[in-house]
């Protein structure tokens, strides 16, 4: 456990994907939504990743058996393959292993980063849930995360969340660690620029693409102005 004043090394030995270079544009984290029919979602995810830069994407379905999960990455992963965007599956380090997913996303109750990365190997990218806390994402990065995740900035019907980090801890993480950082909650086009601003690698959104009312593909583009794309 740390008491909070520990810096997290500066050496990014971690995911290409999350890997931070010098300074690159803030990046696309495209989020599904928590429930799809997934012929149809196949179509609607191609059409994002069509419609422009997209770092990674992250199946997140909710309160569905894991052979849907399974069967639901079997069709998206290579859709995400063709188009160089890392896949990675929300909670579940078994099943993305099962999948052959890129990486998972584990929040706080989502099992540790140690078993995770055990079971997915050096390369795999790991991501954790911090909220609003300083102290959860340096103890992320001391256990081996390939980026914090802190959220959510604005108000969400996605995943409704009583936390609410300032931007500035997005700032503050980039002042003591090499870890790319990403951001969550609510973020729009029109949100997003006090976010980048503050530090932010990605911006991880779900309803500003999927219920953009042209379309994802048209939800995805949206972004590239404020992301400096
Ligand atoms: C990029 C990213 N950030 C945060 C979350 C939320 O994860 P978690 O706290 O585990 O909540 P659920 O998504 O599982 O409801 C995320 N999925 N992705
Ligand atoms: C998964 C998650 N974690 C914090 S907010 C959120 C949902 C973000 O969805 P949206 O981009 O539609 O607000
Ligand atoms: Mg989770």
């Amino acid at each position: 456990m740390t008491n909070g004043d520990e810096l997290i090394p500066l050496d990014p030995g971690f995911g290409d994907r999350f890997a931070r270079q010098a300074r690159p544009a803030c990046q696309l984290y495209v989020v599904s939504p928590p429930a799809i029919v997934v012929a149809e979602f196949a179509d609607h995810l191609r059409a994002a990743l069509q419609g422009g830069p997209v770092a990674a994407f992250q199946l997140r379905l909710k309160d569905v058996p894991d052979a849907d999960v399974l069967r639901a990455c079997a069709a998206l992963l290579p859709i995400c393959q063709a188009h160089d965007v890392a896949f990675l599956l929300n909670d579940r380090a078994d099943l993305a292993k099962a999948a052959g997913a890129d990486g998972v996303h584990l929040g706080q109750s989502d099992g540790g980063i140690k078993d995770a990365r055990a079971l997915l190997g050096p390369e795999a990218q790991i991501g954790r849930t911090c909220h609003d806390s300083r102290h959860l994402a340096m103890e992320a990065g001391e256990e081996g995360a390939d980026y914090v995740a802190f959220g959510a900035f604005y108000e969400t019907t996605t995943k409704p969340s009583h936390y609410r980090p300032a931007p500035e801890i997005l700032t503050w993480w980039t002042t003591i660690s090499q870890l790319p950082c990403v951001a969550i909650g609510g973020i729009t086009p029109a949100n997003a620029a006090p976010i980048v601003a503050a530090g932010a690698d990605f911006v991880a959104v779900v309803n500003a693409v999927w219920q953009h009312p042209d379309g994802p593909g048209a939800g995805v583009r949206a972004f590239e102005a404020v992301l400096g794309g």
